[in-house]
């Protein structure tokens, strides 16, 4: 069915001008792409072949899938790696429609196995450049504190940021969830907040709707990561509504970590019934088996989604960025084009 179906539906959704706002750059390390980096910087895997690697991606849990996206991660070591991660992962956001993103990196997983934060840094604003000049593809930089890391190594990922903050639009936070909730980050998040960074955070993924709170009143979040949990609570899904905040849903992601049993049951088609403002994002795409056009067009035919609504995703995802008025001006423009019975 999903096959008759694919193609205008692909087609239309590849014209949409989308934002990706939720996507791990670490995430986007390919298993051909490991092979050859760690064969550069003569690193050994514990894998022979790309298909080992692919097998090895049967993850059941958040838990599971870090422990092996760590691991992934080791083959990064020069400024080169990380340059070529980004302009590969940006030749796949443009060949799916994609106008523009707001990548994270994970600075700690590279910092604590002795790679400096310059080189990761450096590596990928020279990508994101590289991705302008070639694609016309705009980005920004959002760094991630690593949650099962302590906030006294949160401190000195801030401090080590220090000459880039000119060049960092936001500070997130990922990794393992449970146990970890946004309050132990308080104070990293005021600091950040002072020094001129905008706010995200990871909450709801396996997290209880409290951690939900915890991110928009502890943290003062302006955005929040999956976000899925929160509708389990009333009020918490009326203050997202009535507040506007954007939702970076992922619904491979979601798939593949068994956050929801089949796309069929995904809560996005609800989510935008609800009025909550949520967007399509790939999250970590070599690891959850597609891009961002893959991840709307299954959830899309899963659910059953028009094309109304697609819009409202896409248009979703340029509001909901970090671009300023001016910058989403033109990609709103085309929306309007496509789309000239919005409410
Ligand atoms: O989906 C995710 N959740 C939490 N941390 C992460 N780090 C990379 N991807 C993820
Ligand atoms: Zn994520």
């Amino acid at each position: 069915m999903t096959d008759t179906l694919a193609p205008p539906l692909a087609d239309f959704i590849r014209g949409l001008p989308k934002a990706e706002l939720h996507l791990h750059i670490e995430g986007s390390l390919e298993p051909e792409q490991m092979f050859a980096f760690a064969r550069r910087n003569r690193v050994a895997l514990p894998f022979r072949t790309v298909e080992e690697v692919r097998a090895a991606y049967a993850f059941t849990n958040l838990q599971d899938f870090l422990d092996i996206y760590y691991q992934g991660a080791q083959v990064l070591r020069t400024e080169e790696d990380f340059h070529d991660l980004a302009l590969a992962y940006f030749r796949r956001l443009a060949a799916d429609g994609g106008v523009h993103a707001e990548i994270f990196f994970d600075p700690q997983t590279h910092t604590d196995r002795g790679i400096p934060f310059r080189v990761v840094a450096d590596g990928l604003l020279a990508g994101m450049v590289a991705a302008k000049d070639e694609l016309g593809v705009t980005s920004h930089l959002i760094l991630c504190y690593l949650r099962h890391l302590d906030e006294e190594s949160a401190f000195a990922t801030l401090k080590a940021a220090e000459p880039y903050l000119d060049r960092i639009k936001g500070v997130g936070l990922d990794s393992s969830e449970v146990g970890n909730p946004p309050s132990k980050f308080a104070r990293v998040f005021q600091a950040s907040r002072e020094r001129g960074l905008r706010l995200v955070a990871h909450a709801g993924e396996e997290g209880p709707p409290d951690y939900v709170w915890q991110a928009l009143d502890i943290l003062g979040v302006d955005r929040l990561d999956h976000g899925n949990r929160a509708l389990e609570d009333e009020a918490l899904t009326r203050r997202l509504v009535d507040q506007g905040t954007t939702l970076t849903v992922c619904p491979l992601s979601n798939l593949k970590l068994c956050v929801v049993p089949s796309l069929e049951a995904h809560p996005l088609r609800r989510m935008l019934d609800l009025g909550l403002k949520a967007t399509v994002n790939a999250d970590d795409p070599a690891y959850f088996g597609g891009y961002l056009l893959d991840n709307y067009v299954r959830v899309a035919a899963a659910l059953g989604l028009d094309r109304a609504q697609l819009a409202r995703l896409a248009r979703n995802s340029i509001t909901g960025s970090f671009l300023d008025e001016a910058a989403q001006a033109p990609h709103l423009a085309r929306l309007r084009q496509i789309d000239p019975y919005r409410d």
